[in-house]
């Protein structure tokens, strides 16, 4: 196809305001998938998002739309996830186009991240299509929510589209602004080829498949090409596009997206953001890559059956080439052995990635409590990184520690002002700032600690609100604080990987917290169970897990042995993720009891 006829476009929006069911339309009015093929949220291929109901990875497709000029187009869809925590993927898939839809939801507005996203998108030159959604809702003002994104994002609203991606209204006529308005690709397909990595992942039997956006020059099956950063050089053995099934191509040629596959058996040679070039023609430079995403939250990820550390290994490089923000490097605890420190986007990242190496590669896991990077200041004038709060200094050799702090911005409506002052202060945040949005909303600016944010401020922030405070935020700088170590001992033996880090205020009560939680989730063994929390070596808060007193067996009457059977194997069920430490049997829950525990009280 004319490279003029080539339209390359994401679909941007805050998370629900309907970029999956607007993709959906598009495909099925393009005839793209057959109607017998066709299932809600089509883009969503991971069982996990659909499950969910969430977009999680960027999908990227290639269509072709026949306009009411007559001409064919080819568009390359890119579909991509609203959460905070995968911004990451967002921004990636920018990088692969020309042109972004901005879905806004026509009842909603503005939220946080359609501000957080139109940054993005503006940051990649994108022309930008803004579309109001769900006009099929009564409460949808879609003149007011024009109005808010040409005050708040300064882009002209008076062709926006109004639509109803679920009914299909006027989708057809987002088709058509998509070619009216969004560029063609403006590379040079007799240039040396540039090739932007913008994901890969793991074929058992192809090795690495690379997802490319063909910036210049063109690619095909037989050509040697190179990875610029790696300089790992492969000979391509097929290339093609989705739609969204896998075709093989003759040809990828400048303004097309699609995929490289070469037999690449070395995962570390393929890098996201890197640029493919051919190793006989080689570009002069690399195409600007991505910026490296900072892993926010940290954890410990150990096999429940130590015998498959080598697999956990293998599976976190192959799980790495489809998430390039994940992070890990191997670590040891006393309790649970030999695993890996894993770097993560937030908390939902963490629980992405953990089920995915679940059900992806069948791996049984334990997960530690997540931690931020913390700077210990040492006595003797050191400075070092601490993501694992295991790993802190004894008290004596700290002078001083920091903690990160983001600066956070909160979209809400004006009666809830107050619930939001009061959550942010219960977690330690500053104000800074706050805007008139419009007649009903405002926005709050607060300096937080990210600690804070990570755990539960989300959750509490939209049952504060009923659900309509909407929240972004951005690393801000190191503070320091007055943060102590929290040892958990079971038994009288400190557990390595229960130990929390907390600020002094909030000891006591955490401590309290800590010991009710892990009183309810550690079942009852054999023996009394002392758990206790200290601090330094000062016991704060103590309770006992009291022995067990029956056998489950004994529920059993007669000798209904296919009964016992189904009751033993239940037991067994129920151990799956259990790991033993010392003498106590702990479930996975305890690891992660730091998150659900209710310590205000
Ligand atoms: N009434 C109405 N509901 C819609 C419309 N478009 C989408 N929805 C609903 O809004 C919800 C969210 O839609 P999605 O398409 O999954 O939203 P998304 O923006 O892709 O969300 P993420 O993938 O999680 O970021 C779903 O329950 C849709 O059925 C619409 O035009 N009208």
């Amino acid at each position: 196809m004319d490279q003029k006829n080539i339209r390359n476009f994401s679909i941007i929006a805050h998370i629900d305001h309907g970029k999956s069911t607007l993709a959906d339309r598009i495909l099925e009015m393009t005839d793209t998938v057959e109607k017998r093929e066709m299932k809600d949220q089509i883009l969503d291929s991971m069982d996990l998002e659909r499950e969910r109901g969430i977009t999680i990875k960027l999908n990227a497709v290639q269509l072709v739309y026949h306009a009411k000029d007559g001409q064919d187009y080819l568009f390359h869809l890119i579909d991509t996830p609203g959460h905070v925590d995968f911004t990451y993927e967002v921004s990636r898939s920018l990088a692969a186009c020309d042109g972004a839809v901005l879905v806004v939801d026509a009842a909603q507005g503005v939220q946080a991240q359609t501000l957080a996203n139109v940054y993005l998108a503006l940051d990649n030159d994108l022309e930008i299509l803004p579309v109001l959604n769900k006009i099929d809702l009564p409460s949808a003002q879609p003149d007011v929510v024009k109005q808010e994104i040409e005050d708040l994002i300064g882009l002209d609203c008076s062709d926006a589209v109004e639509i109803s991606a679920k009914s299909g209204l006027n989708v057809d006529q987002v088709l058509e602004e998509i070619v009216k308005r969004l560029p063609a690709p403006k590379g040079n397909r007799n240039k040396p080829l540039q090739a932007l990595v913008f994901d890969s992942l793991y074929d058992p039997y192809r090795g690495v498949i690379a997802f490319v956006s063909i910036k210049n020059g063109t690619v095909k099956k037989g050509d040697r090409i190179r990875f610029m950063a790696t300089g790992a050089e492969y000979e391509v053995t097929e290339v093609g596009v989705r739609t969204p099934k896998e075709v093989v191509e003759e040809q990828l040629n400048t303004g097309d997206v699609g995929w490289i596959s070469a037999a690449i058996k070395n995962i570390e040679d393929v890098r996201v953001g890197d640029t493919i070039t051919k190793a006989d023609e080689p570009a002069d430079q690399p195409l600007e890559g991505y910026k490296e995403m900072q892993p926010m939250v940290y954890a410990g990820l150990y096999p429940v059956d130590n015998a498959r550390y080598e697999d956990l290994k293998d599976a976190l490089a192959k799980l790495k080439l489809n998430d390039a923000s994940l992070q890990f490097e191997p670590e040891t605890s006393q309790a649970l052995g030999f695993g890996f420190r894993c770097g993560f986007l937030g908390l939902l990242h963490m629980d992405v990635i953990e089920e995915r190496l679940e059900r992806e590669y069948n791996l049984n896991l334990i997960a530690t409590s997540p931690s931020v990077i913390y700077k210990v200041y040492r006595t003797d004038g050191t400075v070092e990184d601490v993501d694992n709060p295991a790993a802190l200094p004894p008290a004596q050799n700290i002078d001083h520690i920091e903690e990160p702090y983001v600066r956070a911005e909160i979209m809400v409506p004006k009666e809830y002002v107050g619930a939001i002052m009061d959550l942010c202060q219960k977690k330690r945040g500053e104000y800074i700032d706050m805007q008139v949005l419009d007649d009903v909303r405002m926005n709050l600016v607060y300096e937080m600690p990210l600690s804070e944010i990570i755990f539960d401020f989300f959750d509490k922030m939209k049952s504060s609100t009923k659900g309509y405070a909407s929240f972004d935020y951005s690393f801000s700088r190191y503070k320091r604080s007055n943060l102590v170590k929290m040892d958990i001992l079971l038994n009288g033996q400190v557990i390595d990987a229960l130990s929390i880090i907390v600020h002094k205020d909030f000891a006591y009560n955490r401590g309290n917290a800590m010991t009710i939680k892990l009183k309810e989730l550690i079942p009852k063994q054999q023996f009394e169970i002392p758990v206790q929390a200290a601090i330094g070596g000062k016991v704060i808060a103590r309770t006992n897990i009291k022995a067990l007193r029956k056998n489950v067996l004994a529920k059993c009457y007669g000798g209904d042995i296919s009964r016992k059977k189904k009751l033993l194997e239940k037991q067994k069920e129920g151990k799956k993720r259990m790991k033993m430490v010392g003498s106590v049997e702990i479930p996975q829950e305890a690891f992660m009891a730091v998150l659900s525990m209710d310590d205000e009280g």
